[in-house]
């Protein structure tokens, strides 16, 4: 398949909440520049997929960014390494206001001239900049979910790993993601995405992948996706 080289390349990893064994020997690859999502129902292993990438829950397995190892990295150092990461959690500091949660953000990832702009990310986000001085915890959870995304962007990622970030949105909100990503995708930056709204997830990747029950059962492109029927009934029906 035609794609670029190969910006994150992860074999086998297996993943573990406790005892629960969650990932079993996942292996994938994202190239620069490139938008990936990983489908699947609830429950299938993709949030954990992101937070293993993270650091955030005990896994084993190869994890190359850039050519370099990342397993067993600490969080921090892996966002300095140019890996944003939108959680599903809404993740944004409640006390700071938007503007200081958008300043933080610029510390956490790469220090990079070509960074994001604060007035681009605000004109993404318009309610962001609406609600500038207003602390992030009067936000509605959708507007939470754009700082926390818009503050990503704040630290020039290379890769941004992004969890369901239209869920709960409004459509206007959901319109505004799409052309945040179509964005990324201008600007080169690779994003690996968990997405429900599947026909979201399929127009805006150039590769998919599904996840089963903590492993991946296909990769192609959009279009192998839609002429395989009895695999998205098996797999993604719900
Ligand atoms: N903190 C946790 N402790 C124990 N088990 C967990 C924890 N988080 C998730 N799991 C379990 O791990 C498995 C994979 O969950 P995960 O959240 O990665 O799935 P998902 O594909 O992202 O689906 P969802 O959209 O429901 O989050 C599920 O069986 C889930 O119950």
């Amino acid at each position: 398949m035609d794609k670029s080289p190969a910006l994150l390349r992860v074999h086998d990893l297996q993943a573990w909440y406790g005892q629960s064994h969650v990932l079993h020997g996942v292996s994938l690859e994202v190239g620069r520049g490139e938008i990936v999502s990983v489908l699947g129902r609830n429950g299938a292993g993709r949030s954990t997929l992101l937070k293993a990438l993270m650091g955030q829950v005990r896994s084993t397995g190869d994890i190359d960014f850039e050519g370099r190892p990342l397993a067993g990295l600490p969080t921090y150092t892996i966002a300095q390494r140019g890996i944003g990461y939108v959680p599903e959690s809404r993740d944004v500091f409640p006390a700071l206001t938007v503007q200081q949660n958008l300043l933080l953000g610029r510390k956490r990832g790469p220090a990079a001239a070509e960074g994001w702009r604060e007035d681009e990310v605000l004109a993404l986000f318009p309610a962001l900049e609406r609600r500038y001085k207003v602390a992030a915890g009067a936000l509605s959870g959708g507007e939470q979910q754009m700082l926390a995304l818009g503050r990503s962007l704040m630290g020039n990622p290379v890769l941004l790993l992004i969890d369901e970030p239209t869920e709960g949105l409004s459509p206007q909100m959901v319109e505004q993601v799409a052309h945040c990503l179509e964005l990324l995708r201008q600007r080169q930056v690779a994003v690996l995405l968990i997405e429900q709204k599947q026909a979201l997830a399929l127009e805006m990747s150039q590769r998919v992948y599904v996840m089963g029950r903590g492993e991946m059962v296909f990769e192609g492109a959009p279009v192998q996706l839609a002429a395989a029927p009895a695999l998205q009934q098996e797999w993604l029906a719900l």
